[in-house]
C-alpha cells in the first residue's frame, strides 16, 4: 500500500530499494482507527452467533476450580424474573479441530461404534512416544494402536480401554496400573486428575520439566511430519521456555484466569467435565485455576438451572465476571457468590445480555488496559500476552514508519504493540472476525491514530483492501491455523519479516510447508508453557524472506 505518510528511513526500504510506495502498490489512505468504519465492516451481516468464536474454545478445554464455603464479600443479584431461555447450542466454531494431527482428533466426536465392544479390556503394554493433540502416548497390542492417557513415554501400563470396538483403527484407553513409572512421573498432586476423573489437565502426573520434554517431543515431530523441518531448520532450540519461574515437582501453577465449569443436573453443582464426556466431575477446588477465580466460590453454591457458568478474573484488575448459560426453559437462579462480580447470560444463540455490572473486563497487559467483553479472545494465562508480545516485537524488530498487518487480531494486542513501535510515520491494520472484538480493539487503541481495526474474516477482507505490500506481518489465527490459501495471499505482500503466533503445532507445521512454496522460512521458533499441567502450549515463529538473513540460499 501506498502510505500518505513520509518515507521511513529503516524498514524494508533497504531490502526492496524503495523509499516510500512500492511499485504496483494501490494507493490506500493511511490506517486510522479515527476514519469511518472501513466499508468491510458489517458487510457480511456478522453477529455474536455467526462470527467465528475465539479464544478459549479453542485453547485448552474443558475447566476448573473452586473454594469451600461462603466468604466475606459475598453479593447477590437477583435477576429479572421474566429471564427464561432456552437450551444454548453447544457452539460448533468451538469444535474447530486441528487440520492435521498425529494423534486421533481430539474434539472429534465418537462415532456409532461396529464390532464388539472391547472398553474395559486391559491389556500390558509397553508405552511409546507422545501424540499431538490429546495428552495421550502410542502404544500397541496385538497391532492394533491405542492412545493411552495417563502415563508417559517408556512406561510398562496395564491399558484399559476406554473407546473402540473389534473393529475400530485405534482405540483409547487409560493407564490404570503403572508397573514400570517413567522418571518424570510424580503422584499427582490433584485428587480429580486420573483415568475417568476431571479431563482439564493432561498431565498432572509428570514434572513440570517433564510436561515441556512431552510439548517439545510433539512439536518436533509435527514440524517433521507437517513441515518437513528439522528443529534447527525451523530456528528452534528444541526447548519449551516455562513461563513465570521454573516450579518444583509438586507444585502446581494457579494460572487459568478463565474457568468454564458445568453444572451437574443432579446436584446443581457446578465440576468440571470428565474427558470426552458430558459427565461432570464435581471438584472443590480447582489447582490450576487463578485466585482470582477461585475466590469466587463457584463450587460452594448451588446452579439449579444453569446448564454452566464460567468464570473470569481478570489480570491487573479486580474485575470478575460470571457468565451463565441457563437450561431450557428455566429461570436465572438467584447469583450469590464471595466476591463483587458482573454477571452475563448467555442465550440459545449464542447471544450475551447483561445482568449484572459491565459486560467486559479490563485486562493490563503491554503497557496498556485491554477491555475484553464477553465471547471475545483474552490469553488465559495472565502472564501469556505479555510473552507472546514480547516475542513478536523481538522477532520483528519493528522500526519506525513501517506498515504492519495484525491478523485475526482479537481485542488489538499486537496492534497496540506494533503501533508504539512503527510511530506516526508508520502504520497498523489489524483484522477480526468477531464483531464485539473488533469494538474492543477500536475502543482499546483509539488514542492510536495510526491504528485501523477491520471487522471481517482475513481470507475474505484481505484479498478486497487493495494492500499489495506490507513490511510486517502478525497472524494468531485459531487453532486450525492460516490455511493454504490465506498464506499464499501473505507469501504475495512481501513482508519483512512475519510473526506466526500459534497454539496448535501441527496447524503450524503444516502452514509453515504453505510459507515455504511461498519462498518465506522460519529464522527463529520459540515455544511457550503457557498451559501448564495440560498438553497446550504456545508457539512464535519469525519468517524472513528465504536469501535474507543468515543461512539465506540465494
Ligand atoms: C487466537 S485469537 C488471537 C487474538 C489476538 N491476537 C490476541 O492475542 O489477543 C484468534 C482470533 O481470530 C479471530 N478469528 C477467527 N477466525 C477468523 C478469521 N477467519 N478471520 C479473522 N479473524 C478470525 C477470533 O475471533 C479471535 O479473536
Amino acid at each position: 500500500m501506498t502510505r500518505n505518510n513520509p518515507p521511513r528511513s529503516g524498514g524494508s526500504a533497504g531490502r526492496s530499494g524503495r523509499s516510500g510506495g512500492r511499485p504496483g502498490q494501490v494507493a490506500h489512505p493511511k490506517w486510522s482507527n479515527r476514519s469511518a468504519r472501513p466499508a468491510a465492516t458489517d458487510r457480511e451481516g456478522y453477529t455474536a452467533q455467526t462470527a467465528p468464536r475465539a479464544p478459549r474454545e479453542e485453547a485448552p478445554a474443558d475447566e476448573r476450580t473452586a473454594p469451600q464455603g461462603r466468604r466475606p464479600g459475598k453479593q447477590t443479584v437477583r435477576p429479572p424474573k421474566a429471564l427464561r431461555t432456552g437450551e444454548p447450542k453447544s457452539g460448533a466454531a468451538a469444535k474447530r479441530a486441528s487440520t492435521a494431527a498425529s494423534g486421533p482428533r481430539a474434539e472429534s466426536k465418537p462415532r456409532v461404534p461396529s464390532g464388539d465392544p472391547l472398553v474395559g479390556e486391559r491389556y500390558e503394554v509397553e508405552v511409546g512416544p507422545v501424540a499431538h493433540g490429546g495428552g495421550h502416548c502410542v502404544a500397541r497390542h496385538e497391532g492394533r494402536v491405542l492412545f493411552v492417557r495417563h502415563t508417559l513415554p517408556g512406561e510398562r501400563v496395564i491399558a484399559q480401554v476406554t473407546e473402540g470396538t473389534t473393529t475400530s483403527r485405534f482405540l483409547r484407553a487409560d493407564a490404570v496400573e503403572v508397573l514400570e513409572p517413567a522418571k518424570e512421573r510424580i503422584a499427582a498432586p490433584c485428587p480429580f486428575a486420573g483415568p475417568g476423573k476431571c479431563g482439564g489437565c493432561d498431565w498432572q502426573h509428570v514434572t513440570p520439566g517433564g510436561q515441556r520434554k512431552l510439548k517439545g517431543q510433539v512439536l518436533t515431530e509435527q514440524l517433521a511430519k507437517l513441515g518437513g523441518l528439522t528443529p534447527a531448520e525451523a530456528g528452534w532450540d528444541g526447548s519449551v521456555e516455562p513461563v513465570g519461574g521454573k516450579l518444583p515437582a509438586g507444585e502446581v501453577p494457579a494460572w487459568r484466569t478463565r474457568v468454564q465449569y458445568t453444572v451437574d443436573p443432579e446436584t446443581g453443582r457446578a465440576g468440571l467435565r470428565r474427558h470426552r464426556s458430558h459427565d461432570v466431575q464435581p471438584i472443590d477446588r480447582c489447582l490450576i485455576a487463578a485466585e482470582g477465580v477461585t475466590e469466587l466460590g463457584v463450587e460452594a453454591r448451588d446452579w439449579d438451572g444453569v446448564a454452566a457458568v464460567e468464570a473470569v478474573a481478570a489480570t491487573g484488575s479486580s474485575d470478575r465476571q460470571v457468565i451463565l448459560r441457563p437450561r431450557p426453559g428455566e429461570q436465572l437462579p438467584l447469583v450469590e457468590l464471595d466476591r463483587p462480580v458482573s454477571i452475563s447470560r448467555v442465550d440459545e444463540q449464542g447471544l450475551f445480555h447483561r445482568v449484572h455490572g459491565r459486560t467486559f473486563v479490563r485486562e493490563r497487559a503491554a503497557g496498556r488496559t485491554w477491555r475484553v467483553s464477553e465471547g471475545g479472545f483474552w490469553q488465559i494465562h495472565p502472564q501469556a500476552p505479555d510473552t507472546l508480545v514480547d516475542a513478536v516485537l523481538e522477532g520483528l524488530d519493528p522500526q519506525w514508519g513501517e506498515m504492519a498487518l495484525d491478523l485475526y487480531c482479537g481485542v488489538g494486542l499486537f496492534a497496540g504493540a506494533l503501533a508504539d513501535r512503527v510511530g506516526e510515520d508508520g502504520a497498523v491494520l489489524g483484522i477480526e472476525s468477531f464483531k464485539q472484538a473488533v469494538a474492543d480493539a477500536r475502543h482499546n487503541l483509539a488514542a492510536l491514530e495510526n491504528v485501523r481495526i477491520e471487522c471481517d474474516r482475513v481470507e475474505t477482507l484481505l484479498p478486497r483492501t487493495g494492500i499489495t505490500a506490507t513490511d510486517l506481518i502478525v497472524l494468531d489465527p485459531p487453532r486450525s491455523g492460516a490455511g493454504r490459501e490465506t498464506v499464499a495471499h501473505l507469501v504475495g505482500l512481501e513482508a519483512r519479516r512475519i510473526a506466526y503466533v500459534a497454539c496448535d503445532p501441527a496447524a503450524l507445521a503444516r502452514d509453515l510447508a504453505f510459507f515455504r512454496e511461498g519462498g518465506y522460512r522460519p529464522v527463529s521458533l520459540r515455544a511457550f508453557d503457557l498451559f501448564p499441567m495440560t498438553h497446550h502450549f504456545e508457539c512464535v515463529a519469525i519468517l524472513e524472506p528465504v536469501g535474507e538473513g543468515p543461512g539465506g540460499n540465494e
